[in-house]
Protein backbone atom coordinates (compact mmCIF):
# COMPACT_ATOMS: atom_id res chain seq x y z
CA UNK A 1 0.00 0.00 0.00
CA UNK A 2 0.92 3.49 -0.44
CA UNK A 3 2.64 5.62 2.09
CA UNK A 4 -0.02 6.70 4.74
CA UNK A 5 -0.95 10.51 4.49
CA UNK A 6 -0.94 10.66 8.43
CA UNK A 7 1.59 8.58 10.35
CA UNK A 8 1.45 9.15 14.58
CA UNK A 9 3.67 6.77 16.48
CA UNK A 10 3.52 6.06 19.66
CA UNK A 11 1.58 9.53 20.18
CA UNK A 12 1.27 10.65 24.41
CA UNK A 13 0.16 13.53 26.27
CA UNK A 14 0.27 13.94 29.95
CA UNK A 15 -1.48 17.34 31.45
CA UNK A 16 -0.39 18.26 34.43
CA UNK A 17 -2.74 19.91 36.95
CA UNK A 18 -2.84 21.13 40.38
CA UNK A 19 -0.43 18.24 41.66
CA UNK A 20 -1.66 15.46 39.69
CA UNK A 21 -1.28 14.10 36.63
CA UNK A 22 -3.51 13.08 33.59
CA UNK A 23 -2.63 10.83 31.19
CA UNK A 24 -5.26 11.84 28.22
CA UNK A 25 -2.97 10.20 25.27
CA UNK A 26 -1.02 6.96 25.79
CA UNK A 27 0.82 5.62 23.18
CA UNK A 28 -1.14 5.87 20.40
CA UNK A 29 -0.63 4.83 16.69
CA UNK A 30 -2.49 5.16 14.01
CA UNK A 31 -1.76 6.00 9.95
CA UNK A 32 -4.18 7.38 7.66
CA UNK A 33 -4.34 7.31 3.64
CA UNK A 34 -5.08 9.81 1.52
CA UNK A 35 -8.59 9.75 0.89
CA UNK A 36 -9.60 7.72 3.94
CA UNK A 37 -11.80 8.35 6.42
CA UNK A 38 -10.50 6.74 10.30
CA UNK A 39 -12.50 7.55 12.97
CA UNK A 40 -11.43 7.46 16.98
CA UNK A 41 -14.34 6.28 18.96
CA UNK A 42 -14.86 6.01 22.66
CA UNK A 43 -16.68 7.88 25.26
CA UNK A 44 -16.28 11.23 26.76
CA UNK A 45 -12.45 11.57 28.21
CA UNK A 46 -11.03 8.72 26.65
CA UNK A 47 -8.62 10.96 24.66
CA UNK A 48 -10.01 11.45 21.43
CA UNK A 49 -10.00 14.72 21.06
CA UNK A 50 -6.68 15.69 22.53
CA UNK A 51 -5.17 13.08 20.12
CA UNK A 52 -6.64 15.34 17.32
CA UNK A 53 -5.47 18.54 19.37
CA UNK A 54 -1.98 17.41 19.50
CA UNK A 55 -1.34 16.20 16.06
CA UNK A 56 -2.67 19.55 14.66
CA UNK A 57 -0.28 21.30 17.18
CA UNK A 58 -2.22 23.10 19.19
CA UNK A 59 -1.77 20.95 22.32
CA UNK A 60 2.45 20.24 22.65
CA UNK A 61 2.89 16.17 22.99
CA UNK A 62 4.74 15.22 26.09
CA UNK A 63 6.02 12.16 23.55
CA UNK A 64 5.78 10.25 19.69
CA UNK A 65 5.72 11.16 16.52
CA UNK A 66 3.31 12.38 14.04
CA UNK A 67 4.30 12.64 9.84
CA UNK A 68 2.35 14.18 7.22
CA UNK A 69 3.24 13.50 3.77
CA UNK A 70 6.53 11.93 5.27
CA UNK A 71 7.13 15.21 7.13
CA UNK A 72 7.60 15.16 10.96
CA UNK A 73 5.09 17.24 12.31
CA UNK A 74 5.49 18.02 16.16
CA UNK A 75 9.18 19.18 15.77
CA UNK A 76 8.48 22.22 13.45
CA UNK A 77 8.59 25.49 14.11
CA UNK A 78 5.72 27.90 13.87
CA UNK A 79 6.46 29.16 10.91
CA UNK A 80 6.45 25.28 9.21
CA UNK A 81 3.36 24.72 11.16
CA UNK A 82 1.91 27.41 8.84
CA UNK A 83 2.41 26.63 5.68
CA UNK A 84 1.67 22.90 6.76
CA UNK A 85 -1.52 24.04 8.45
CA UNK A 86 -2.97 24.94 5.00
CA UNK A 87 -3.27 20.27 4.04
CA UNK A 88 -4.24 20.15 7.66
CA UNK A 89 -7.51 21.96 8.40
CA UNK A 90 -10.10 21.07 11.40
CA UNK A 91 -13.99 21.25 12.16
CA UNK A 92 -15.16 22.08 15.69
CA UNK A 93 -18.72 20.34 17.14
CA UNK A 94 -19.52 24.17 17.12
CA UNK A 95 -18.48 26.48 14.40
CA UNK A 96 -19.82 29.49 16.70
CA UNK A 97 -16.45 28.82 18.88
CA UNK A 98 -14.26 30.07 15.40
CA UNK A 99 -16.64 32.16 13.66
CA UNK A 100 -16.06 35.46 14.90
CA UNK A 101 -19.79 37.44 15.62
CA UNK A 102 -19.21 40.92 14.72
CA UNK A 103 -17.47 39.36 11.15
CA UNK A 104 -19.77 38.26 8.14
CA UNK A 105 -18.99 34.85 7.42
CA UNK A 106 -18.17 35.81 3.83
CA UNK A 107 -15.17 37.18 5.72
CA UNK A 108 -14.53 33.86 8.05
CA UNK A 109 -14.41 31.72 4.96
CA UNK A 110 -12.40 34.15 3.14
CA UNK A 111 -9.68 34.63 6.39
CA UNK A 112 -7.61 31.37 5.96
CA UNK A 113 -6.42 32.73 2.21
CA UNK A 114 -5.50 36.43 4.14
CA UNK A 115 -3.58 34.40 6.24
CA UNK A 116 -1.96 32.10 3.42
CA UNK A 117 -1.12 35.19 1.87
CA UNK A 118 -3.53 34.98 -1.41
CA UNK A 119 -3.51 38.94 -2.45
CA UNK A 120 -6.14 38.84 -5.23
CA UNK A 121 -8.96 40.20 -3.33
CA UNK A 122 -11.08 39.21 -6.48
CA UNK A 123 -9.70 35.80 -6.71
CA UNK A 124 -10.76 35.64 -2.86
CA UNK A 125 -14.03 36.75 -3.42
CA UNK A 126 -14.79 34.23 -6.00
CA UNK A 127 -13.03 31.60 -4.29
CA UNK A 128 -15.85 32.05 -0.75
CA UNK A 129 -18.88 32.51 -3.41
CA UNK A 130 -18.29 29.04 -4.94
CA UNK A 131 -17.33 27.37 -1.54
CA UNK A 132 -20.70 28.88 -0.22
CA UNK A 133 -22.76 26.91 -3.09
CA UNK A 134 -20.06 23.83 -2.40
CA UNK A 135 -21.65 23.65 1.10
CA UNK A 136 -25.12 24.24 -0.24
CA UNK A 137 -25.73 27.86 1.07
CA UNK A 138 -26.18 31.09 -1.61
CA UNK A 139 -23.62 33.37 -2.26
CA UNK A 140 -25.49 35.81 -0.42
CA UNK A 141 -25.09 34.61 2.58
CA UNK A 142 -21.62 35.72 2.53
CA UNK A 143 -23.10 39.56 3.61
CA UNK A 144 -24.73 37.75 7.01
CA UNK A 145 -23.78 37.17 10.31
CA UNK A 146 -23.19 33.49 12.06
CA UNK A 147 -26.00 34.12 14.65
CA UNK A 148 -28.24 34.45 11.71
CA UNK A 149 -28.26 30.79 10.39
CA UNK A 150 -29.44 27.74 12.34
CA UNK A 151 -26.86 25.27 13.48
CA UNK A 152 -26.84 23.28 10.60
CA UNK A 153 -26.13 26.12 8.42
CA UNK A 154 -23.63 27.15 10.71
CA UNK A 155 -21.58 23.88 10.56
CA UNK A 156 -21.79 24.18 6.74
CA UNK A 157 -20.08 27.58 7.04
CA UNK A 158 -16.90 26.06 9.33
CA UNK A 159 -16.69 23.32 6.89
CA UNK A 160 -16.16 25.71 3.86
CA UNK A 161 -13.59 27.83 6.05
CA UNK A 162 -11.74 24.67 6.32
CA UNK A 163 -12.27 23.62 2.67
CA UNK A 164 -11.23 27.07 1.26
CA UNK A 165 -7.52 26.55 1.23
CA UNK A 166 -8.14 22.86 -0.42
CA UNK A 167 -6.72 20.50 2.68
CA UNK A 168 -5.62 17.14 2.26
CA UNK A 169 -6.62 16.06 6.03
CA UNK A 170 -9.60 17.61 7.69
CA UNK A 171 -9.94 16.62 11.72
CA UNK A 172 -13.88 16.40 12.30
CA UNK A 173 -14.08 16.48 15.55
CA UNK A 174 -17.60 15.91 16.55
CA UNK A 175 -18.58 17.85 13.99
CA UNK A 176 -22.49 16.27 14.49
CA UNK A 177 -22.83 15.76 18.42
CA UNK A 178 -24.59 18.98 18.76
CA UNK A 179 -27.09 18.82 15.44
CA UNK A 180 -30.66 17.22 15.49
CA UNK A 181 -30.90 13.64 13.93
CA UNK A 182 -32.06 15.13 10.61
CA UNK A 183 -29.64 17.63 10.38
CA UNK A 184 -26.51 15.17 11.11
CA UNK A 185 -27.44 13.08 8.06
CA UNK A 186 -27.31 16.13 5.82
CA UNK A 187 -24.18 17.08 7.01
CA UNK A 188 -22.35 13.31 6.99
CA UNK A 189 -23.61 13.18 3.18
CA UNK A 190 -21.92 16.55 2.76
CA UNK A 191 -18.84 15.91 4.46
CA UNK A 192 -18.88 12.73 1.86
CA UNK A 193 -19.36 13.93 -1.53
CA UNK A 194 -16.96 16.74 -0.41
CA UNK A 195 -14.51 13.86 0.34
CA UNK A 196 -14.93 12.13 -2.79
CA UNK A 197 -14.88 15.43 -4.80
CA UNK A 198 -11.44 16.49 -3.42
CA UNK A 199 -10.08 13.08 -2.65
CA UNK A 200 -10.16 14.04 1.34
CA UNK A 201 -9.32 12.00 4.45
CA UNK A 202 -10.63 12.43 7.55
CA UNK A 203 -9.90 11.68 10.88
CA UNK A 204 -13.03 11.20 12.22
CA UNK A 205 -13.34 11.95 16.23
CA UNK A 206 -17.04 10.98 17.06
CA UNK A 207 -18.47 9.13 20.50
CA UNK A 208 -21.20 7.85 18.18
CA UNK A 209 -20.94 5.02 16.65
CA UNK A 210 -24.05 4.78 15.37
CA UNK A 211 -22.90 7.99 12.85
CA UNK A 212 -19.03 6.34 12.90
CA UNK A 213 -20.37 3.46 10.97
CA UNK A 214 -21.58 5.17 8.25
CA UNK A 215 -18.65 7.34 7.54
CA UNK A 216 -15.44 5.37 8.44
CA UNK A 217 -13.53 3.18 6.73
CA UNK A 218 -11.48 1.99 9.98
CA UNK A 219 -11.78 2.51 13.01
CA UNK A 220 -9.68 3.01 16.33
CA UNK A 221 -11.55 2.48 19.40
CA UNK A 222 -10.60 4.35 22.43
CA UNK A 223 -10.49 3.72 25.89
CA UNK A 224 -8.26 5.64 28.92
CA UNK A 225 -6.19 7.08 26.34
CA UNK A 226 -4.65 4.36 24.38
CA UNK A 227 -6.50 2.67 21.57
CA UNK A 228 -7.71 -0.35 22.78
CA UNK A 229 -8.83 -2.31 19.31
CA UNK A 230 -8.57 -0.89 15.41
CA UNK A 231 -10.32 -2.23 12.36
CA UNK A 232 -11.92 -2.04 9.03
CA UNK A 233 -15.38 -0.52 9.89
CA UNK A 234 -17.54 -3.60 8.35
CA UNK A 235 -15.88 -6.16 10.46
CA UNK A 236 -15.40 -4.02 13.81
CA UNK A 237 -19.37 -3.78 13.97
CA UNK A 238 -20.04 -7.09 13.04
CA UNK A 239 -16.74 -8.70 15.08
CA UNK A 240 -15.79 -6.88 17.74
CA UNK A 241 -12.53 -8.04 19.56
CA UNK A 242 -12.36 -5.93 22.32
CA UNK A 243 -14.31 -6.33 25.54
CA UNK A 244 -15.08 -2.60 25.59
CA UNK A 245 -16.01 -2.68 21.97
CA UNK A 246 -18.77 -4.69 22.85
CA UNK A 247 -19.88 -2.58 24.97
CA UNK A 248 -19.95 0.50 23.06
CA UNK A 249 -22.15 -1.55 20.59
CA UNK A 250 -24.26 -2.98 23.14
CA UNK A 251 -25.03 0.72 24.30
CA UNK A 252 -26.46 2.07 21.01
CA UNK A 253 -29.77 1.39 19.72
CA UNK A 254 -30.13 -0.97 16.68
CA UNK A 255 -28.53 0.36 14.07
CA UNK A 256 -31.07 3.15 12.67
CA UNK A 257 -29.08 4.45 10.03
CA UNK A 258 -27.97 8.62 9.81
CA UNK A 259 -26.50 8.80 6.55
CA UNK A 260 -26.66 6.44 3.53
CA UNK A 261 -24.29 4.19 3.34
CA UNK A 262 -21.02 4.31 1.42
N1 LIG B 1 -6.33 21.22 28.87
C1 LIG B 1 -6.48 20.19 29.70
N2 LIG B 1 -5.97 20.23 30.95
C2 LIG B 1 -6.11 19.18 31.78
N3 LIG B 1 -6.72 18.02 31.46
C3 LIG B 1 -7.25 17.93 30.23
C4 LIG B 1 -7.16 19.01 29.29
N4 LIG B 1 -7.78 18.61 28.14
C5 LIG B 1 -8.25 17.35 28.37
N5 LIG B 1 -7.92 16.95 29.61
C6 LIG B 1 -8.23 15.64 30.20
O1 LIG B 1 -7.74 14.64 29.32
C7 LIG B 1 -8.64 13.53 29.29
C8 LIG B 1 -9.05 13.26 27.86
O2 LIG B 1 -9.88 14.33 27.40
P1 LIG B 1 -10.36 14.49 25.90
O3 LIG B 1 -11.14 15.77 25.80
O4 LIG B 1 -9.23 14.30 24.98
O5 LIG B 1 -11.35 13.26 25.74
P2 LIG B 1 -12.46 13.00 24.68
O6 LIG B 1 -12.47 11.53 24.45
O7 LIG B 1 -12.28 13.87 23.50
O8 LIG B 1 -13.78 13.40 25.46
P3 LIG B 1 -14.81 14.58 25.15
O9 LIG B 1 -15.61 14.11 24.00
O10 LIG B 1 -15.60 14.69 26.41
O11 LIG B 1 -13.98 15.81 24.87
C9 LIG B 1 -9.79 13.88 30.22
O12 LIG B 1 -9.53 13.30 31.48
C10 LIG B 1 -9.73 15.38 30.30
O13 LIG B 1 -10.24 15.84 31.53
Amino acid sequence: MSQPLLRVDNLSKTFHRRGHSVHAVQGVSFTIHAGETYALVGESGSGKSTTGRTILGLTPASGGTVEFDGVPLLTRNAAQWRSLRKDIQIIFQDPLSTLDPRRTVGYSIEEPLIIHGVKDANQRKKAVVEMLVQVGLNATDAGRYPQQFSGGQRQRIGIARALILRPKLIVCDEPVSALDVSIQSQILNLLMSLQREYGLAYLFISHDLNVVRHVADRVGVMYQGRIVEEGESGALFTQPQHEYTRYLLKAILPAEPVASAR
